[in-house]
């Protein structure tokens, strides 16, 4: 079901535009194709940033997701993948991902008379762009340099890739779009070249803050009680200033950590779920020792 409390936060002529392809797809796809389909779950820091990725998916842009770790990037793809009823086929990129992955591989496979036959098994990019759904590239700042460019006629007006294991000119069909995530300045990753950033729509994706925050907390978390949610409401408020500082990384005020830290917290004292959640994660023993001050502050030694 939609979310109708969501849709209503949209501009009329946004949520007209998706209401339609929600209702075509919803008519196109059974069985394996719902399976791809996101969830709800994905809750906003400010309603501009579904409003505006909504905006530029219906309008056929490319949609960059660009947020520290943790700050739900991947949910956020999962929401819009659900709002327009459309497949989502996801690649996670990192230093080894190569043409195959992206594209497909070629494999033997035998037929009922045992012969053999070489047939070709469609990556993410094809099926995607075959069956006009959607493209969530994740981390994609940590793919090689050599292997974006591929990607670059796939991401323009032209729509399109040559697939070299096959000799197909792949051209997408409609409805095809591009989500993609970066964690940009997180190790391991290399800020994105130019003329690839130059192709997307940005939306930035912060930490969620505040009273958005413990209502996420008390829907996701095990932890139930409502002083202790709000007290870890007040913990990532004092580290995100402290990330504002320059006194510890924006990681270590992760969401997905806060998340860990509150549901250990259902079943032992919140200081030791947060060090076995946040604070023995973090590398630099200055930053350990910042969280573990604002920690001993809320919570008491
Ligand atoms: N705004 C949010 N709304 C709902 N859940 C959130 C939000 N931010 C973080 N979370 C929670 O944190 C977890 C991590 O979110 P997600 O995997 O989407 O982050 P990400 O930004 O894609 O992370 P990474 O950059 O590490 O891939 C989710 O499983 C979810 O439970």
């Amino acid at each position: 079901m939609l979310d109708r409390e969501l849709l209503n936060t949209l501009p009329d002529v946004v949520r007209d535009r998706v209401l339609t392809i929600n209702e075509q797809n919803r008519l196109r796809y059974s069985g394996d194709d719902q399976q791809l389909i996101g969830r709800i779950g994905y809750t906003a820091p400010d309603p501009n940033i579904i409003n505006d990725a909504v905006t530029a998916l219906a309008l056929g842009k490319n949609v960059l997701l660009k947020g520290p770790t943790g700050s739900g990037k991947t949910m956020l793809a999962e929401l819009l993948s659900h709002l327009f009823y459309q497949p989502m086929h996801s690649i996670n990129c990192s230093v080894d991902l190569d043409a195959e992955a992206l594209l497909g591989y070629k494999t033997l496979t035998y037929d009922d008379s045992s012969n053999a036959h070489i047939t070709f098994v469609s990556g993410p990019v094809e099926k995607a762009m075959k069956h006009g759904q959607i493209l969530y590239i994740d981390e994609i700042n940590t793919a090689k340099a050599e292997t974006l460019p591929i990607l670059n006629g796939v991401l323009d007006y032209r729509r399109m890739v040559l697939n070299p294991f096959t000799g197909e000119t792949v051209r997408a069909k409609e409805g095809f779009s591009v989500i993609a995530a970066i964690n940009e300045g997180y190790v391991g990753t290399t800020p994105l070249n130019e003329a690839l950033k130059n192709r997307f729509v940005v939306i930035d994706v912060p930490y969620l803050q505040g009273g958005a925050l413990g209502n996420m907390l008390k829907e996701q978390s095990l932890l139930k009680d409502e002083h202790v949610i709000s007290q870890f409401v007040t913990l990532s408020q004092d580290l995100l200033s402290k990330v504002k500082e320059g006194q510890i990384s924006e990681e270590g005020a992760s969401t997905r950590s806060l998340l860990d830290a509150c549901d250990l917290s259902a079943y032992m004292p919140p200081q030791r779920a947060i060090r076995r959640a946040m604070i023995d994660k973090l590398e630099d023993d200055r930053e350990k020792a910042a969280v573990q001050n604002i920690a001993e502050t809320i919570f008491g030694r």
